[in-house]
């Protein structure tokens, strides 16, 4: 029974022994040939200078880049672009036979075609695929592959394009198709970007909470000082970023749906909606997720600061204080009815709020998203957004109450945060409810529908 067991895997694995050639012995060429070995593929290195390369794996063979272009009929190049010239003596050599390139650039758009395109330009008889550039050759060689298996495959000749993603599967990656050698540019951009997406919406909150910081130090510390001649820079730790923090994170929730309605402003006027978006549009309506989710974690900082507020040292001496106060003046203070509401319904606007915007937090998940269809989706990404977005906005009302209206709150001709955090929301707000009015409603549904005025 072992050797029967036995029997059919040592056939596969001698099936396996297919030869790979690879160009360039530098640090990503060495890095795969040793997964690729470690794969059951017999590996063999060109090389400018064979006899003096040494580090090399164990196992793999060394020749020239000619003799060596000879043995198989895959050559992965690990080589730089500036230093393809030299392919163009190899072009015999290389007739039909399958180019890997796998360069990176410094720049985005450092040249003006792909690497990919400028090695099919050199070596005009081979089948060139793009891929395997987005793997660090130290990720390869520790087995860290955690940051991503996917391998962004592309290639005009289809045959060969197949056999690299064999390849790519082998080595325990997963290769995906991206189509034909035109691609290449965007898979050689690929790996410069860092985090195009995640880009605005931390500008936006880094420039928002500058501002405002300094806006609360002005209004909150400097008056203070001026005007009572007291010390109150402690405010900078928790009282401050606590009018920063939900200011940001309400007015981040604002600008998620903002693009929505200014997008459905321009389909009314144009009464189409074939025309594309302006580009900044297209751009802010891409990163609303990753708005959504920086306003979620600015939401989670204003709540944490709100939990402590009981257990500050400052606000136990005011409440002592006022105590004490009232017992020496024998006063009493009987409970204010509609203060008490106002307090309780404010705070609990702001629960109720939290926690829907947690919910649409959780439903970005995508092994959560991937449970639920696309109306689904819809439902609780635009639905119970917006209703989030009225929770929030209220709870920030309720909050503000009368002292929105009073003169008095200004200092220095300065608004409370909470009337500012209140500016975009309520704009968004009113919009959407004119949007949603029946008679604008029916052409908006009719123009996204495909219909056309005129
Ligand atoms: C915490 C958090 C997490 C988030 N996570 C995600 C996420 O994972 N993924 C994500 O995409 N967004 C996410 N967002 C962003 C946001 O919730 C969604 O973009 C939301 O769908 C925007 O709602 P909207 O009503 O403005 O949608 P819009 O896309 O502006 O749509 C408005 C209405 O118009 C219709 N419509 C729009 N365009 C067309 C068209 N061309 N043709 C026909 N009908 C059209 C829609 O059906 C919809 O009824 C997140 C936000 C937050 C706060
Ligand atoms: N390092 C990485 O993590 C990754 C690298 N890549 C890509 O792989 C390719 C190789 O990168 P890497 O291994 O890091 O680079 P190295 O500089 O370490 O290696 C390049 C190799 O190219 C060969 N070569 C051929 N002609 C020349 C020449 N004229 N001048 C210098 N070298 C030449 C050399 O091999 P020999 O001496 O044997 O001839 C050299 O070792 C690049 O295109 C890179 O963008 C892609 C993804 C990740
Ligand atoms: C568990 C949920 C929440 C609780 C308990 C809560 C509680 C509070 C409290 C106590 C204040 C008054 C702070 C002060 O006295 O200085 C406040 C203010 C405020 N909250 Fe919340 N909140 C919650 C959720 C939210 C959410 C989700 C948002 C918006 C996205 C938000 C936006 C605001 C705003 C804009 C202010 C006014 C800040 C200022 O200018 O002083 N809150 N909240
Ligand atoms: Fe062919």
């Amino acid at each position: 029974m072992e050797k029967m067991d036995a029997f059919p895997l040592t056939v596969k694995s001698s099936e396996k022994q297919e030869t790979l050639c690879i160009f360039g012995t530098g640090d990503f060429g060495r890095s795969l040939g040793i997964k690729m070995l470690q794969c059951g593929y017999s590996i063999i290195f060109g090389s400018r200078k064979p006899q003096m390369s040494n580090l090399l794996p164990k196992g793999a063979e060394v020749l020239n880049y000619s003799e060596a272009a000879q043995k198989s009929d895959v050559i992965i190049l690990a080589i730089h672009r500036e230093h393809y010239a030299f392919l163009t003596e190899l072009t015999e050599v290389l007739s039909e036979k399958i180019l890997v390139d796998v360069s990176n650039n410094l720049k985005i758009n450092q040249y003006p075609e792909s690497n990919a395109e400028y090695l099919a330009q050199l070596v005009p008889g081979a089948h060139v695929v793009k891929g395997l550039n987005t793997v660090s050759a130290w990720a390869l060689q520790s087995g860290a592959l955690d940051a991503s298996r996917q391998v962004f495959i592309c290639g005009n000749h289809s045959k060969a394009k197949q056999r690299v993603m064999d390849i790519v599967r082998t080595l325990g990656l997963s290769p995906l198709d991206q189509g034909s050698l035109m691609a290449a540019n965007e898979i050689e951009n690929y790996p410069l970007q860092l985090f195009p997406m995640w880009k605005l919406p931390f500008c936006l909150s880094t420039v928002l909470f500058t501002i405002f910081f300094f806006y609360c130090v002005i209004r909150e510390v400097v008056y203070t000082y001026v005007y009572k001649k007291e010390d109150a820079s402690f405010r900078m730790a928790i009282s401050i970023p606590n009018r920063v923090f939900p200011l940001i994170a309400l007015t981040l929730l604002a600008l998620v749906y903002l693009p929505g309605v200014l997008a459905a402003i321009l389909q009314l006027y144009r009464g189409t909606k074939y025309h594309r978006f302006p580009d900044w549009l297209d751009h802010w309506m891409l990163c609303r997720k990753q708005i959504g989710l920086v306003a979620l974690g600015f939401a989670f900082l204003h709540v944490f600061y709100t939990l402590v507020i009981p257990i500050r040292y400052s606000v136990q001496w005011k409440w002592r204080n006022i105590t004490a106060t009232q017992v020496s003046l024998r006063k009493d203070n009987p409970l204010n009815t509609t203060s008490a509401w106002l307090s309780d319904s404010y705070l609990a606007l702001g629960i109720l709020g939290f926690f829907l915007f947690v919910l649409l937090g959780i439903t970005s998940l995508p092994s959560v998203s991937n449970m639920v269809n696309w109306r689904e989706f819809r439902f609780v990404q635009s639905k119970l957004g917006y209703l989030a977005l009225i929770l929030c906005t209220a709870h920030t009302l309720v909050f503000g109450g009368k002292k929105i209206f009073n003169p008095k709150s200004l200092r220095w001709y300065l608004p409370p945060t909470y009337v500012i955090a209140l500016i975009i929301p309520c704009t968004v707000l009113v919009i959407k409810f004119i949007l949603m009015l029946p008679c604008i409603n029916k052409t908006l549904t009719r123009i996204r529908q495909g219909w056309e005025r005129d």
